[in-house]
């Protein structure tokens, strides 16, 4: 599977919510989908994933538009934290549906997910917990196993237990069936193990798209005794971030591609964690804007 956004613009009442996005996501991989409230996280995976029509630009899934096509429609599987299915529908009917619906589903994974979450077959979502509903849907778009699968902040009222069990669920599964899946989070530090790509969007923009194992090369926490940490020179690095604490200095700095870091004599060095760096970045770039 291939998505192509170029130029994508899209207006809600009046106002730019997508603000000309160019992303394309070719590689199999977990991704990170990050961005404060309100940023578009959700305007633009809906955009992506054929559910939502946009003002400009050009959105290709595998070469076509997904808006209103059925044939792609049935290899894409948008989950959201609520209203995914009709609320007097019982689960096990829910089940028949999607397994009806997506061509790539794994019917053993399903029940057994289902079983393991407790659900109740012969109850309406209506009666359902926030968090039963939750463990459904996730159940649902694990075991879609579609090639372009989107999790937007999907598990709202799931406990701790629940949630881990999910994030190894996750990454179980697609280590034997490798495809694109899209989460979008606000639990960042709780989820950076499974990610293998962050994309930062922020005012309707794509900030940034990059391997996470890059980002830990490039984003770095450069800390040291202030008169050592004030050699370093900042017309060279993008400084992200600088707090001092006692005689110490703490520097974020974000590499450019391929850039070397030279390190004053007594600091260290160490990769940001990516809620960190995602944090420091934001603010950074919404400085600038
Ligand atoms: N139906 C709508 N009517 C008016 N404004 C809307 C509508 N849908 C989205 N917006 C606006 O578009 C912007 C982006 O919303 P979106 O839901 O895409 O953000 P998000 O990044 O997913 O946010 P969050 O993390 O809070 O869920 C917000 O300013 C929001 O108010």
């Amino acid at each position: 599977m291939n998505i192509k956004l170029n130029q994508v613009r899209k207006q809600i009442k009046g106002q730019d919510i997508l603000k000309n996005i160019n992303i394309a996501i070719d590689e199999v991989g977990i991704y990170a989908v990050l961005g404060p409230n309100g940023a578009g996280k959700t305007t633009f995976m809906h955009v992506m994933a054929g559910l939502s029509t946009w003002d400009g630009g050009t959105v290709e899934v595998n070469g076509e538009s997904p808006f209103d096509n059925a044939s792609i429609l049935r290899h894409i599987c948008f989950i959201q934290e609520s209203d995914n299915f009709k609320p007097t529908l019982k689960v096990k009917d829910v089940l028949k549906h999607v397994e009806a619906f997506y061509p790539n589903l794994n019917r053993e994974l399903l029940h057994r997910l289902v079983k393991e979450y407790d659900l109740p077959l012969n109850k309406r979502l209506i009666e359902l917990s926030k968090g039963m509903n939750s463990a459904l849907n996730m159940s649902i778009g694990l075991a879609s196993r579609a090639p372009l699968t989107i999790f937007d902040e999907p598990y709202i009222g799931m406990d701790a237990t629940a949630r881990k069990k999910l994030y190894k669920e996750i990454i179980d599964d697609y280590v034997d069936h490798p495809r694109i899946i899209l989460f979008s989070t606000h639990f960042i530090e709780e989820t950076e193990s499974i990610f293998e790509h962050a994309i930062f969007v922020n005012h309707g923009q794509v900030l940034l798209q990059e391997p996470v194992e890059e980002l830990a090369e490039r984003a770095l926490r450069i800390t040291g005794p202030t008169d050592a940490m004030k050699t370093i020179d900042r017309s060279v690095y993008k400084i992200i971030s600088e707090d001092s604490f006692l005689s110490e200095l703490n520097v974020g700095i974000f590499l450019d591609k391929g850039q070397k870091l030279e390190l004053p004599m007594n600091c260290s060095v160490q990769s940001l964690p990516l809620q960190e760096f995602f944090i420091d970045y934001t603010a950074k770039e919404q400085s600038v804007i």
